[in-house]
This record gives C-alpha cells, sequence and structure tokens, in this order.
C-alpha cells in the first residue's frame, strides 16, 4: 500500500509527479513567449518559468509533507498557486520499487529538498531548450541520497511533447534513462557553455581532454555523464549552488559515479550550509579514477576555490 511506503520512496514519487507538472509549466510559458526575465546578477537571469515552476513544486511538496524544508534557488514566495498546479499523487514506477531499508526510520525532519526549478535558464532563454531540467534533491542528514532530473523539452524536436523524467535513490538504484559507459581510450570532459573563465578553462587544459562539451545546465551535464556522452563533469568556478548539484549528485551516485568540490571534498545538503559550491564541481563516472584525474588539476586553480 503507497501510503504505507517509507517516507523517504513517498516524497521521491511526489518529487517526479510534481517535477513533471514544473515541465508543463516551462513549456506552457515558453509556447506564450513572454519569458518575464529578470537580471539577478552578473550573468544570472530569472523568468517567469523559474519563478512558477518552483511555485509548482514547492506548493505541490509543501501539501503532501506540510513542514518539510524546501529551499529553492527562487527564494521564498507566498504567491498564490492555481489549483491545477498542485499534484498530489505518486509516481507508479517509484512508488513501487522497494526501498532500502536504511531508510525506513526517516523523518521529515532529517530531510532537505533542495529545488532548481529551471536549471538552463541561460539557455532556455537562448532557445537551447534541450538544455534545461528541472531539479528536485533529497539530502538525509546531509547527504544527497535521492534525486529527480527532469528534461521537459527531451527528444522535443521528433515531437516528444512530455519531456523525459530521471530518477535515482542510492541504494535502490536509478530509473527513468538507459545507462550507458562512455567510450574508453579517450578523455571526454563536460562543462559550462555560459559561465567560463580563464580559471575554468586553466582546470580543463590540465586534464588534457581528447574532447570538451560544452553545454548548459549542471542536471544536463550529469545526465552526459550517465548516458556515456562524457567522463567528468569539470567546473573550476563558486558560480554552481546546493540546488545545482543535490539532485545530480544523488542520481549520479545511484548509478555508480562520484562528485567533489575541486578538492575532492565532498559537499554537505543540511539546511544552514552555505548556498554557493565554492569548491567548484568536480563528477566523474563510475569507472574512472575520480582522485587520480583529480590530482592533475593544479594548485594555481584549487586556490582559487576556497
Ligand atoms: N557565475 C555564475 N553566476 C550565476 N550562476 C551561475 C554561475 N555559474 C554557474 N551558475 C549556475 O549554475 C548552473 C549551471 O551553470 P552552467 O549552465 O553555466 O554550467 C546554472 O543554474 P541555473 O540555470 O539554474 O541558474 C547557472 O546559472
Ligand atoms: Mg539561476
Ligand atoms: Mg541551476
Ligand atoms: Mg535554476
Amino acid at each position: 500500500m503507497a501510503q504505507n511506503a517509507p517516507m523517504v520512496l513517498r516524497l521521491l514519487a511526489s518529487s517526479v509527479t510534481a517535477a513533471n507538472r514544473a515541465g508543463k509549466i516551462i513549456r506552457d510559458i515558453m509556447s506564450r513567449g513572454d519569458l518575464g526575465i529578470v537580471d539577478k546578477g552578473i550573468n544570472d537571469l530569472q523568468t517567469e518559468a523559474d519563478r512558477s515552476a518552483q511555485r509548482c513544486i514547492v506548493a505541490s511538496l509543501t501539501q503532501q509533507y506540510p513542514n518539510l524544508t524546501i529551499i529553492g534557488e527562487e527564494g521564498a514566495t507566498n504567491c498564490e498557486v492555481p489549483s491545477d498546479w498542485i499534484v498530489t499523487d505518486y509516481d507508479q514506477t517509484v512508488i513501487s520499487e522497494q526501498c532500502p531499508t536504511e531508510y525506513s526510520h526517516i523523518t521529515k525532519d532529517d530531510v532537505v529538498v533542495w529545488v532548481d526549478p529551471l536549471d538552463g535558464t541561460s539557455e532556455y532563454t537562448q532557445g537551447l531548450l534541450e538544455h534545461v531540467t528541472v531539479l528536485v534533491g533529497l539530502s538525509v542528514k546531509g547527504r544527497p541520497i535521492a534525486g529527480v532530473i527532469h528534461q521537459p523539452y527531451y527528444d522535443y524536436k521528433s515531437g516528444n511533447s512530455l519531456g523525459r523524467t530521471i530518477w535515482g535513490l542510492v541504494g535502490m538504484g536509478v530509473g527513468g534513462f538507459n545507462p550507458q559507459n562512455p567510450p574508453s581510450g579517450k578523455l571526454i570532459v563536460t562543462t559550462t557553455r555560459s559561465h567560463s573563465d580563464n580559471t575554468v578553462q586553466k582546470a580543463l587544459d590540465s586534464l588534457n581532454p581528447d574532447e570538451i562539451i560544452r553545454v548548459g545546465g549542471a542536471g544536463h551535464k550529469v545526465l552526459m555523464l550517465i548516458e556515456g556522452k562524457a567522463h567528468a563533469y569539470v567546473f573550476a568556478s563558486k558560480g554552481c549552488k546546493k540546488w545545482d548539484t543535490c539532485a545530480p549528485e544523488a542520481v549520479l551516485v545511484a548509478s555508480g559515479g562520484k562528485l567533489t568540490d575541486m578538492h575532492g571534498l565532498p559537499y554537505e545538503y543540511g539546511k544552514n550550509v552555505q548556498h554557493p559550491n565554492v569548491g567548484g564541481v568536480f563528477a566523474t563516472v563510475r569507472g574512472i579514477d575520480h582522485e587520480e584525474l583529480l590530482s592533475k588539476i593544479p594548485q594555481e586553480v584549487t586556490d582559487k576555490l576556497k
């Protein structure tokens, strides 16, 4: 009986349906053509889709899990949410999974939900829609254990109008896609396309990759890893925040990969942590020696990321 499933599994199943609903809102706003772009700072845009998608996700999860700690990129809002934006059903695939016993006694007080309602905003405003993801990450006692990466525009050019939703729970596995390994005998690195600087480039040069793939969004880059298109996601910048990496890290770890800062240290996702990932992002797929690759990053780069 779904209602008796462990809270973590129910929350993941609720996060999938909420992310799907947010994805439809993102598509609807784009089709209406009025993005309501606001400039939050240097190279840091926000659109009506970011704001509305977050309201949809927060309202849906809060209705089902009152007093749950949810931290969203676009900050707290108490605007009215249209009733048809509030979804309270479970994703049937997720809720039917066997939840690892280690999560059986987790309560809402142990959980922080990190929401990036639209990751890849810069690309969304430029019409590079396949870069966009909706990210909902669940941390338990500070560790990222579950995540949802929804792609509102997955395969949209061939007429797919519902997008695609990928999920993962550490210790249970992943769903919504076919995990692939990247090609052996070469190194393909993925990184930012819209927030690069000298330090970001220096880190990439030090790895001497065979190929660099520059795409938007932290979620999209981790998808490149777990779908075998790249071996590492390297971003030597303080620009990403906890909502960018919580869900992607959980899905990556559930797939056998690893994400740390550029010093090799893990990120914590408890409710009082600082939001910027000041140590940068260094993520690798299963089978890559994370520490060995990380050792190639020069100190002049890591000194800048503290
Ligand atoms: N220097 C910076 N300033 C603001 N946001 C940054 C940033 N560097 C990275 N980010 C944010 O981190 C995410 C991944 O960045 P990128 O696409 O460049 O790899 C994006 O999230 P959002 O699109 O959710 O804001 C992006 O805006
Ligand atoms: Mg943003
Ligand atoms: Mg983001
Ligand atoms: Mg965002």
